[in-house]
């Protein structure tokens, strides 16, 4: 696949311009989604922006598919981190019903409140840490980990970004630990939504960029089930 782009011609699996090119301005990028999700309500529907009916269909997916990588011989079950939690509609769901402990971490602090006061009840107990950051920046403490969760999230990351975030997480995680993405993938190319500014990459991109962060992919699955108008969901599992 290229990309003509005036005399030189660009690989579309050819890491970090490939999203700048799309971007057109990294800063821009994190000031749009910043905004965007400042109107964003704390509730599911909020999370799931228009489609919030297909919420169960895509917890029963992942509770699924985590069972495949949990248990004796395999990840542990004491900690959990999710990524980009919003509320804790993934935690609520999927996390907390398998593990001792789960952190959260995102950048929106009225999520992580409405999270702490109301949607997580009495679960609540089990959060050991909010973390108020931006994935860029956020360090995740050292072998910690047995599972971190990144669901709609890793679309809102710069190619640069993501890569180191995953190289953090990868120090983040306990033996046999592993990390899951589970996001939109665009069926060509990269896809940039002006509106939450966020990009869709071709799971075949996402592939170069958790290689490169020296991470081995155990397993690829598409959720199924989700209306043909929504953009393909995939989870990624990875060590
Ligand atoms: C579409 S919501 C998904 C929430 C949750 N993962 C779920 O599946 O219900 C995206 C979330 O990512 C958070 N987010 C977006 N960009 C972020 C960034 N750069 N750093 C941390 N959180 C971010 C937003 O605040 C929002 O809570």
């Amino acid at each position: 696949m290229t990309l003509l782009n005036g005399p030189h011609p660009i690989s579309k699996v050819k890491l970090f311009p490939v999203t700048c090119e799309f971007i057109k301005g990294e800063k821009q990028f994190y000031y749009r989604a910043q905004k965007f999700y400042e109107d964003v309500p704390a509730s599911e529907e909020g999370m799931m922006g228009d489609f919030v009916e297909i919420s169960n269909v895509d917890l029963e997916s992942s509770r699924h598919f985590l069972k495949r990588f949990v248990g004796p011989g395999k990840a542990g079950t004491y900690f959990a981190l999710d990524c980009g939690s919003g509320i804790g509609r993934v935690s609520k769901g999927v996390l907390l019903p398998v593990f001792e402990k789960v952190e959260m971490v995102d950048m929106m602090e009225h999520f992580l409140l409405h999270a702490h006061e109301e949607y997580l009840g009495n679960d609540a107990d089990r959060i050991e840490t909010y973390y108020c950051f931006n994935l860029q920046e956020f360090m995740p403490p050292k072998s910690k980990y047995d599972v971190i969760w990144m669901q709609w999230v890793a679309c809102h990351l710069t190619d640069k970004d993501l890569l180191n975030f995953l190289v953090r997480c990868k120090k983040s995680l306990r033996p046999n630990g592993v990390i899951i993405i589970k996001d939109n993938m665009a069926r060509q190319g990269c896809k940039l939504d002006p509106i939450d500014s966020s990009i869709s990459r071709h799971l075949d991109i996402m592939k170069v960029i958790i290689s490169k962060a020296g991470l081995e992919i155990l397993a690829v699955e598409k959720q199924e089930g989700f209306p043909e108008i929504i953009m393909p969901v995939w989870m990624i599992a990875m060590k």
